[in-house]
């Protein structure tokens, strides 16, 4: 077992160092990596799919390779421009609502986007309350001139529905299934016309297949947050998906400063490959050694949950 941790370029999501394990069985390497503040029984999910990639593999895909949104965290109109530009991606994903005075400044990032790719959705992260959501979600469509889709605008599933029902944006569902006891109330409750798959938080690339039949709503997958060896498993996620219209956010190693495998799977021509295993990680970036031992303290806690 490996233990990482890697900074990140910028900010994101309360996130600058990024920390992980990497672990390695009979079918490969996973990656184990739920964000500090998921509890045990939250991070077991993280932990078979983990398991699932170094001892079981994954499923076979059926495209070979996957359409990538870029990512756009909260940064300068002229920052998201260039970031955007020189993605190479047809998609781009703006972080918006960082923090509760972030209007303008949302418009200025995503309308700089704009000029630089065809289509545009963005994050809320659930920060807006459901009158809040419903005017921002109708500036940053103008703004966007015309918003792909608003990802989780609101926490609970109920302030999704509401909001659905007074927008003609799409809404995407991530919180609401990523962190949620039973991730299929979204699709009942009429909350989302998109469902964000992560395979690490729903337990492994076969489960989050299950919960995509289960809901019956068009799928992104996004990653979260990892180095190659987990990306490798979102990517198989989406590669395995029997229909996948839209860009997926696996776009995130140019968040970090640098990756465990020598040649990162970062997007080209805005599409990354499908493998059948994860790429083997040597390059080093060793945690300290306090670290270490919470995270392999965290390992020794949660597989005993699994
Ligand atoms: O979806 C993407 O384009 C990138 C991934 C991404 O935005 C996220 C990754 C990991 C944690 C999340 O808070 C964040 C998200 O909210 O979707
Ligand atoms: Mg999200």
């Amino acid at each position: 077992m490996k233990v990482y941790s890697i900074p990140l370029r910028t900010r994101f999501r309360r996130v600058d160092v990024r920390e992980g394990v990497l672990l390695s069985g009979p079918a490969g390497w996973g990656e184990f990596c739920p964000f500090p503040e998921y509890d045990d029984r939250e991070s077991a999910a993280w932990w078979a799919a983990a398991v699932e990639a170094a001892e079981v593999g994954w499923p076979e895909p059926v495209r070979e390779r996957v359409p990538v949104n870029c990512i756009i965290p909260a940064v300068s109109p002229e920052r998201a421009h260039e970031l955007a530009a020189a993605s190479g991606c047809g998609t781009a994903k703006v972080k918006v609502a960082d923090h509760p005075d972030s209007a303008a400044e949302d418009v200025a990032r995503v309308e700089a986007v704009r000029d630089a790719v065809a289509r545009v959705r963005v994050d809320a992260n659930a920060a807006w309350d459901v009158d809040t959501a419903v005017r921002r979600i109708r500036e940053l469509d103008r703004a966007a001139r015309g918003l792909e889709y608003v990802e989780q605008p609101c926490r609970a599933v109920e302030e999704l529905a509401a909001v659905r029902r007074r927008v003609d944006v799409r809404i995407a569902a991530d919180e609401s299934i990523r962190r949620a006891e039973d991730p299929l109330r979204v699709a009942v409750a009429g909350a989302a016309d998109v469902a964000v798959l992560k395979c690490a938080p729903l337990g492994g690339v076969r489960r989050a297949l299950a919960v995509a039949e289960a809901c019956g709503l068009p799928c992104v997958v996004s990653s979260a947050l990892e180095t190659s060896v987990g990306l490798a498993a979102e990517i198989a996620l989406a590669g395995a998906l029997p229909s996948l219209d839209f860009a997926c956010g696996v776009g995130t190693l140019a968040l970090l400063t640098g990756d465990v495998v020598p040649e990162p799977l970062r997007p080209v021509d805005g599409f990354v490959p499908v493998l059948r295993t994860a790429p083997a990680p040597t390059v080093d970036w060793p945690a300290a050694d306090d670290r270490t031992t919470w995270w392999l303290d965290r390992v020794a806690r949660v597989s005993a949950l699994h």
